[in-house]
């Protein structure tokens, strides 16, 4: 039988996970695999590979040519990002942190506590920053691409999610990778959603879409400000549902406070079935903060 793994076959691959949105982490400094959709997807595969929401490349950026690079030819080091089924992503917000935690405890990079790393992704540069165990992730400049009209209408998308009745209203986010967030009213309603299925659009997302569903849990006071809350379930776009989704979180944060209007908080905490994060709107920039684990390493046959 010909193996599945041409190319990563016989190689120590490291596993690891941001909020249980887990990844295969595949190192390869100079630049020298060519790893086709097939072997990512098999690779991903829970039950004939390895197993995960994604596959990240670690590369350098110089092995990378300019139209991939996205200007982050700055960063030394470069976040090839694949879905389970193989496609690519402009950004993963778990899946950066995972990726400097990575850098840092295989010794390719040295980041003392409070300091930080810039990091290449196909959605452009990133900083990422470390404070004791957790990651603070500059995620760029966020868009809602149905504009001040959308916003004002709270919707520009009508979502059919399996498993609820009738039609929803969906807010488009770019971050810069395209999301779709709907609100529900209650955490049964978010229960009963059917994200094994895909959910349909009108009009269609012209490169797809991640799907985030949102219940609104109120807002809390502590030292450092006004927090909101919200709990999120995600189907993502070429994986399926995950246990969190990190430019989702973002996205859903947003969305949320564009429906609240003037006044809404900007630092909202997002509870996801894989755990928590913190979300902070710095006007036209967004930040992503958690944790980054890793959890094994495997040696594909
Ligand atoms: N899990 C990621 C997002 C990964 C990419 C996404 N599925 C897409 O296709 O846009 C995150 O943590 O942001």
């Amino acid at each position: 039988m010909t193996s599945p793994f041409p190319v990563l076959r016989g190689r120590t691959l490291t596993t690891g996970h941001g909020t249980e949105n887990d990844f295969v982490l595949v190192p390869d400094p100079d630049g020298e695999l060519e790893i086709g959709a097939d072997e990512v997807a098999a690779v991903c595969d829970r039950h004939a590979g390895v197993g995960a929401d994604g596959l990240i490349r670690v590369v350098r950026s110089r092995a990378l040519p300019e139209q991939v690079l996205a200007g982050s030819g700055e960063a030394e080091w470069f976040m090839d990002y694949r879905n389970a089924d193989g496609s690519v992503a402009e950004m993963c917000g778990n899946g950066v942190r995972v990726f400097v935690h990575y850098l840092r405890e295989s010794g390719l990079v040295t980041i003392a506590d409070g300091g930080s790393i810039v990091v290449g992704t196909r959605g452009g540069p990133r900083r990422v920053s470390v404070v004791g165990e957790l990651y603070t992730v500059e995620m760029g400049r966020w868009q809602m691409p149905g504009g001040l009209a959308a916003v004002q209408a709270g919707y520009d998308v009508v979502v059919q999610v399996g498993g609820l009745e009738g039609p929803r209203a969906g807010l488009g986010v770019t971050l810069p990778n395209p999301h779709t967030v709907v609100a529900l009213p209650d955490e049964q309603t978010l229960a009963a959603a059917d994200l094994t299925r895909p959910a349909a659009y009108d009009p269609e997302p012209p490169e797809g879409t991640n799907l985030e569903l949102v219940v609104p849990l109120g807002e809390e006071s502590d030292a450092a400000g006004v927090v909101g809350a919200l709990r999120m379930r995600v189907l993502e776009r070429g994986v399926g549902e995950t246990r969190s989704c990190g430019t989702g979180t973002c996205a859903a944060a947003l969305a949320v406070r564009a429906w609240g209007g003037p006044g809404a908080p900007d630092t909202w905490r997002v509870l996801v079935p894989g755990g928590e994060v913190l979300v902070r709107v710095q006007g036209e920039r967004v930040t992503l903060t958690g944790p980054a684990v890793l959890t094994a390493d495997v040696v594909l046959r």
